[in-house]
Order: structure tokens, then C-alpha cells, then sequence
């Protein structure tokens, strides 16, 4: 394979410029450019629909040796609006491969650009917080610098953006439970990985996924023995239609497991806020503690945003939901990783325990969830 030469520039909100060479798609792109921290698992992370609107910066300096292949996507398409690379293998070394990373983003339209000095560019993410920007290749390299800016600073902002609707099925469809079925799961599907599903089927629910668009009436129509809100891309507080459909699940005394989007949605339906963090968490390596056992996990992450809510102590939900408490916190940053409402069935986590990139410590969960439902299948019998 060869490695392009023609040249591309990454251009951020503050005016800061990085020289590089197309890589994909040639074109131009904007959105929120964020950093990831993984150094495996690229293929995973660029097929999370969370990514919808960002622009990844990859901090692990060679990227694509492992080619791409059929089995390790987490959607049916790449989702991210551009990607920033170092280094792009020049060979594709992997007994699973069929394809090169540079040719895939090229068919889907990915611009993306190599290069760059990503540890510069994450050092400044870091230290101003995650920005507006974008890629320039192909005819749009030549535009005038002021122009790139311009259209940069024209891209819209991350906070307030609700992008469910662009990542989230057309059409409900079913996967199968496995082993001895626990009942039907009904699924919000706001930009689910493929892993998230297939581990939910592996704990015996009849898998429901559901359009984002979904009424609190068609979900009680299944006669869920428990709801599910997935993870992805947007502002948490620019999704109001999904909080109160939350809360008519609550009150419907249907369990609830949410993760990332939906650990957000859930704080929120309990009545706490959301804000954004300076430059978020992404990455295969966040160690977070599991507050009622004291344990470590090294964990997978992929978000902006975050629940506002004391950790001390027990919380009461402003919603009527009785006792909250946080469950598991970052250990980088104290961050909120994770609630469980004590007085109802409902907990969820910020992060990611389909692990997919990523360690598997936080697999448990799904455990948990389906102990939960067991729980109160028997309690209200
Ligand atoms: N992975 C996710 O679900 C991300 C949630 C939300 N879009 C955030 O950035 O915080």
C-alpha cells in the first residue's frame, strides 16, 4: 500500500492549524474534535454511534496495522465526522483482515488525515477543552485559511445538539434470548453497539430494540420484563422526549439498566443534571470503583457529558423516585461513572460493560441486571 502524500489540514475553533496528508475520504468535515486513548480496538471505536458528530484524534501513534474485518464492528457503518491519525500502517498484518483502514474510510466517506503530531493536539484538547474543528483535503487544503476558520467556527456545538434521531434504527427488530428466557427487553436503541445487544440476549431477554421515537404505550405493549436505554452521541440535555419516557417506564415498575447516553437519561429522570465535561473520557483504560464492593475495574469510556450529583451521600430523587446513590466513581477525576436508585429497580453506568474495545472487568453488570429483573419478576408474582 501506498501512503498519501497530498496534503490536509486540521484546523481548530481557536485558529490552531496542524499540516498534514489526507488519509480516506478527501473533502472537507467538521465537528467536536475529541482525543480516544485506546491502543487497540480502532475498528470498535470508529463504528460507535456515540462518535456521531466528532472528530477522533487517536493518541496511540500507529494506527490501522490490523486492517479491518467483518467481525469486530460495533454498527453497520463508520460514524465518526473525521479522524485524525499519526502514523497509518503502510502494510495490513492480521489473519482476520480483509481490507485496509484507509481504503474503508475512503468508501464510507470518512475524511480523515495522517501526520499529525496527535500528541500536540491532545495536549492542547486537554488543556482548552474539546473544540469545534475540521479537516481539509483534496481541493478544500487550498481554501484560504480564514475561510477553513470560518467554516469551523460556523460547525454547530456539541452542547445542545440531539443527534438520536441519525443513529437510531427506522424499524424495531428482535434478537433472539439464549438459554432460558427471561422475557422480552425493550431496547431504546440511541446509537447501540452490537455487543451491548448480544450480551443482553446472552442473559436470556428477548432483545426488543426500538426507534428512538418509540411511545411509553408501544414499550408497555410488549409487557417488558425490564427496559434498556443504550449509549450515544448528543447532549443528554437536549433530550427531554427520552427522560420522560423514562420516567413513565419508571412508574410503570419496569426494571431499568441504562448505559453511557442512557446512565445520563436516567439521572436525569431522577431529577439531576447533566453538564459537560472540559475534554471527556475515551479510552479502554479508566479505572473506576464499584462503590458497594469496593472493587477496581479498568473500564472502557467514551463520553462528554456527565450526571451532576454529590458522592457523599444518599440522595433523594427530585422526581418522586425516592433514594439514589452513586454507585461507582472515576478515580481519575471523581467523575460520576455510575447510579442506582434504591427504592425503585433501576441502575445504570457511564461507561462501557460490553467492553467493546476494552477490559472486561465491568461484564458483571449484565449479571447484575439480570439478577435484578429475576429479583423482581419473583417479588411481584
Ligand atoms: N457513549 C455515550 O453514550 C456518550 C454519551 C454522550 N453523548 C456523551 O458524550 O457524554
Amino acid at each position: 500500500m501506498t501512503v498519501a502524500t497530498d496534503p490536509a489540514v486540521l484546523v481548530l475553533e481557536d485558529g490552531t492549524r496542524f499540516a498534514g496528508h489526507a488519509y480516506g475520504a478527501r473533502g472537507r468535515t467538521l465537528g467536536e474534535v475529541v482525543f480516544a486513548t485506546g491502543m487497540t480496538g480502532y475498528q470498535e471505536t470508529l463504528t460507535d454511534p456515540s462518535y456521531a458528530g466528532q472528530i477522533v484524534v487517536m493518541t496511540a501513534p500507529h494506527i490501522g496495522n490490523t486492517g479491518v474485518n467483518d467481525e469486530d464492528p460495533e454498527s453497520s457503518r463508520i460514524w465518526v465526522s473525521g479522524y485524525v491519525v499519526r502514523d497509518p500502517s503502510r502494510i495490513v498484518s492480521n489473519y482476520r483482515a480483509d481490507g485496509s483502514l484507509d481504503d474503508q474510510l475512503s468508501e464510507q466517506g470518512i475524511v480523515g488525515i495522517s501526520g499529525i503530531d496527535t500528541r500536540a493536539v491532545t495536549r492542547r484538547i486537554r488543556d482548552a477543552g474539546a473544540m469545534r474543528g475540521g479537516v481539509f483535503s483534496g481541493e478544500d487544503a487550498g481554501l484560504d485559511a480564514d475561510e477553513q476558520l470560518r467554516l469551523v467556527r460556523s460547525g454547530e456545538e456539541m452542547t445542545g445538539r440531539n443527534l438520536s434521531a441519525e443513529v437510531s434504527t427506522r424499524d424495531g427488530y428482535v434478537i433472539a434470548a439464549e438459554g432460558e428466557r427471561i422475557g422480552n427487553l425493550a431496547v431504546l436503541d440511541l446509537g447501540v453497539k452490537t455487543s451491548t445487544l448480544n450480551y443482553l440476549a446472552a442473559r436470556g431477554f428477548e432483545v426488543h430494540v426500538l426507534p428512538q421515537t418509540v411511545t411509553l404505550d408501544e414499550v408497555l405493549a410488549l409487557d417488558p420484563v425490564a427496559a434498556f436505554f443504550s449509549n450515544g452521541p448528543g447532549d443528554p440535555g437536549a433530550s427531554d422526549q427520552h427522560v420522560e419516557l423514562l420516567q413513565g417506564i419508571l412508574r410503570n415498575d419496569v426494571p431499568f439498566f441504562g448505559i453511557c447516553f442512557g446512565n445520563q437519561l436516567l439521572g436525569r429522570a431522577l431529577g439531576f443534571g447533566t453538564y459537560k465535561l472540559p475534554f471527556g473520557h475515551r479510552g479502554i483504560n479508566q479505572p473506576v470503583l464499584d462503590r458497594e464492593t469496593g472493587r477496581i475495574e479498568v473500564t472502557s469510556h467514551n463520553h462528554g457529558f456527565a450526571v451532576q450529583a454529590e458522592l457523599g451521600e444518599i440522595l433523594e430523587s427530585a422526581t418522586g423516585f425516592g433514594r439514589v446513590e452513586v454507585s461507582h466513581v472515576n478515580l481519575n477525576d471523581n467523575v460520576v461513572e455510575g447510579l442506582r436508585a434504591l427504592d425503585i429497580p433501576a441502575f445504570s453506568v457511564q461507561y462501557h460493560p460490553e467492553a467493546a474495545a476494552g477490559p472486561h472487568d465491568s461484564n458483571y453488570l449484565f449479571d447484575r441486571f439480570r439478577d435484578m429483573v429475576l429479583a423482581h419478576k419473583k417479588d411481584s408474582k
